[in-house]
């Protein structure tokens, strides 16, 4: 059974039809890239997996239930990481954590918030406004979801690789394939050349006039 399945989307903006006809299915434990050159839809079509936009045409389903009418447990299952971080810059690393995970019905553990983001190299930077991080750590801190959501079966990532050095890479490549072979699935974007050393299933959008 799929976990995330697509029938037959169609999206246009601004009367320019970016896809149609698209029909996708998303094991546990598949990868899936969405790949395609700037403007194709790539992030219009994450977005539409997400439930957070209607396609003009087509359904989404988790685990064959189309989002619309299950909306509420698939965003339990669900970690989308799009192009804006959703942090605030005036709060430091842990106090956006906090918030995100109060937003999402997250619970972590004691401690755990600390222990993450000094997986992610930011130790003795948890307390600084995320407005005084690089840009690739202010990414790391938003990165500590993939560790914190760990009831989220389907990720939607779009372009999670970018400002992160080769270290960064190594471990969000990690976490990912971690998540696969936990039985999770995952659907990304990513201009880089595949970095996750996993079977990977292609999806490519073509740019349309
Ligand atoms: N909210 C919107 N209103 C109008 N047009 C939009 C909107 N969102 C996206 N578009 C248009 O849809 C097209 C596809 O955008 P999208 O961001 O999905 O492409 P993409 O393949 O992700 O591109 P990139 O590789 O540059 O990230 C673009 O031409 C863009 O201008």
């Amino acid at each position: 059974m799929p976990l995330l399945s697509a029938h037959q989307l169609a999206v246009s903006k601004r009367d320019r039809l970016l896809f149609s006809q698209i029909d996708l299915s998303v094991a546990a434990g598949e990868l899936m890239y969405v790949k395609g050159p700037n403007g194709a839809g790539k992030t219009s079509l994450l977005r539409v997996l997400t439930g957070l936009v209607s396609p003009d045409e087509g359904r989404v389903h988790y685990r064959q239930q189309d989002i619309v009418k299950s909306r509420d447990v698939f965003h339990q299952h669900l970690l989308y990481f799009g192009h804006a971080l959703g942090v605030n810059r005036s709060l430091n690393g842990v106090e956006n954590l906090h918030y995100w995970c109060s937003q999402h019905g997250v619970q972590p553990d004691e401690g755990e918030i600390y222990r993450v983001l000094g997986v992610l190299g930011l130790v003795g930077l948890e307390d600084i406004p995320v407005n005084n991080l690089s840009a690739g750590q202010q990414r790391r801190v938003a990165l500590a979801r993939f560790w914190l959501k760990t009831s989220a079966e389907v990720w939607i990532l779009d372009e999670p690789f970018t400002a992160l050095d080769v270290q960064g890479i190594g471990l969000l490549n990690e976490r990912i394939v971690a998540h696969l072979e936990q039985g999770g699935c995952v659907v990304m974007t990513s201009h880089q050349a595949l970095e996750v050393n996993y079977p990977t299933q292609e999806l490519v959008l073509e740019y349309r006039i």
